[in-house]
């Protein structure tokens, strides 16, 4: 396990360094270890002798702040604090006085305040425990109407810690310095506009305080891409065949949504599974046949509306046959028998798109409660809702654990931060992604992906959400390359399934 991988709740990270001072850790030096780490990212990214406006907070990220202040003082740069309140912690007052007497400006009062080229956000850390009100709150809207850049120390202040929400209001970052552990807050979709990029200050909390607190290993999870890699179906075993790398079925696709079908089919196709078989209403089966030659294109029976109707396998091939099914993509809700028919079966299941709908429609919980073997499921926020409307939303994190518990299932909550549970309420976040997926048919690229990386390690000692997570990540990473190459306006999900070899092949 890294330190990149952990998540931390504000009381998790008290406790933590709790530990360190009690094992006699002096408070002063690990302030003096951190704040230097800042000053030093922060040298390398301001340019010597530039104006810094330095935020001051009451408490020890104030502290932080101070001595960041100081050693930009002593490197030659026109630095001043702004300290608005009467009452510090003895630490942060310390240095607070000390600065003082190195003749750095001190003011009180936002109209007072010289212009400056960058500024040091260091309000509030993980100690912020109620809404932001009053002056110090319009002193926030007002720094954040400046238009200079705005480094924040441990997070932007404002935000709740393990939430990240907004109380009150909040500082908006160009970048964090996240201290020590990745707080919960910063991979919260609503804090996303507040952080900027993100980084983290490693200051060497030992593992074994980290395990104390989190468990061995940590509930909650930041999928890197070391922990992505080691799911990955690499190397291939020299003997391997078609069949022993995965079987997967695809079921998707309508008349009127024949795209989503070729989409669930590339992002399969590169996932590298061993046999690919995708059963479609037949008349679209020319289409499939012509964009996925490899593929088994399975015709089934439709409905005067162009979905599929039931599912026709030819010959007597049972359900069974196959490792992994994935299903949704494209279906319309008259597909509901074929959507009953995978759940009845003991085969593990992907559901998606209106194969959730129609779930939802059948009873999400009872539904899935009579399923025997692995069911992944893999909501956008509107499917959420639809299948678990008494689920509250306000910590998505929270949200999907309680959904994973509730059906057994392993819950993928799709957005900008996706996350990922089991049951047992084991999460991965995904901590990197890009809008320019936010496009109709990304999420198709997915449930292909997902269904042919689970394909290929059905069989092995695998976490199902381990593999759910690596798919996330791959997906991610697809579009983040994409993005580069050609803006946030140029992945559309054909695209982004030509990008997904090109993740594997940059590794
Ligand atoms: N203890 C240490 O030596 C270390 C401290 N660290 C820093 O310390 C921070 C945590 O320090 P603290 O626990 O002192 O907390 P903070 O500095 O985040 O803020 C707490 C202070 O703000 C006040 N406060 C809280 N909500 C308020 C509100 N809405 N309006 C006005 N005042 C409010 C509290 O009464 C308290 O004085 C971390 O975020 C990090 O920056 C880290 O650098 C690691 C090492
Ligand atoms: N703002 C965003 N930032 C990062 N990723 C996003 C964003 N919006 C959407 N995505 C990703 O794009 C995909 C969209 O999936 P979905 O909503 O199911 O689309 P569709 O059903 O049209 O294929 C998901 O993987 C989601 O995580
Ligand atoms: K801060």
């Amino acid at each position: 396990m890294t330190k990149e991988q952990v998540i931390v709740t504000a009381a998790q990270m008290r406790d933590i360094e709790g530990r360190i001072f009690a094992a006699g850790m002096p408070v002063a030096a690990l302030m003096e270890k951190v704040a230097r780490l800042i000053s030093d990212r922060l040298q390398a990214i301001i340019p010597q002798g530039q104006r810094v406006g330095i935020l001051v907070g009451p408490g020890h990220n104030g502290g932080d702040a101070l001595v960041v202040a100081r050693e930009l003082h002593f490197r030659g740069y026109q630095v001043w604090i702004y300290q608005p309140f009467s009452k510090l912690k003895e630490l942060t007052s310390q240095h607070f006085q000390y600065a003082q007497s190195l003749g750095i400006p001190v003011y009180q009062e936002i109209e007072e305040l010289p212009s400056c080229d960058f500024l040091v956000d260091g309000l509030f850390g993980f100690g912020l425990e109620r809404e932001i009100t009053d002056s110090i709150a319009l002193a926030i809207n007002h720094f954040n109407e400046w238009n200079q850049p705005i480094f924040s120390i441990d997070l932007p202040s404002g935000l709740h810690t393990d939430t990240g929400a907004v109380l009150g209001t909040a500082i908006r970052a160009n970048h964090t310095f996240c201290l020590g552990l990745w707080k919960q807050g910063l991979l919260q979709e609503q804090a996303l506009e507040y952080i900027g990029k993100a980084e983290l200050i490693d200051f060497d909390i030992p593992l074994a305080d980290i395990h104390d607190v989190l468990g061995n290993p940590p509930k909650i999870n930041r999928i890197t891409k070391t922990t992505a890699l080691a799911t990955l179906p690499l190397p291939r075993s020299p003997v391997t065949h078609k069949y022993k790398s995965g079987h997967l079925l695809l079921i998707c696709g309508s008349r009127r949504y024949a795209g989503g079908a070729i989409l669930t089919g590339l992002g399969a196709r590169a996932s590298g599974v061993g046999m690919l078989s995708i059963a479609v209403p037949e008349s679209i089966k020319p289409l499939l046949v012509s964009h996925l030659p490899e593929a088994l294109i399975i015709d089934c029976p439709e409905t005067e509306t162009g979905a599929i109707s039931h599912l026709q396998l030819p010959g007597k091939t049972p359900l069974s046959s196959f490792t992994v099914i994935a299903c949704g993509p494209g279906l319309t809700k008259d597909a509901t028998p074929i959507v009953e028919q995978v759940i009845n079966s003991e085969v593990p299941l992907i559901l998606d798109a209106d194969a959730l709908n129609i779930l939802a429609q059948l009873g999400t919980i009872s539904t899935l409660q009579k399923r025997k073997t692995t069911t992944v499921l893999t909501p956008h926020t509107g499917e959420f809702h639809r299948l678990f409307p008494d689920i509250d939303f306000k910590d998505r994190v929270k949200a999907v654990q309680t959904a994973a518990s509730q059906t057994g299932a392993v819950v993928l909550l799709k957005g900008a931060r996706t996350a990922i549970s089991n049951p047992q309420g084991v999460v991965w976040i995904n901590p990197e992604s890009t809008p320019a997926l936010a496009r109709g048919g990304s999420g198709d690229v997915l449930s292909g992906l997902m269904g042919g990386l689970l394909a290929q390690v059905a069989n092995k000692q695998v976490n199902i959400e381990d593999v759910v997570a690596t798919a996330a990540w791959w997906h991610s990473q697809a579009g983040i390359l994409a993005a580069e190459e050609r803006t946030e306006l140029g992945v559309d999900a054909f695209t982004l399934t030509q990008y997904l070899m090109k993740v594997v092949i940059a590794i």
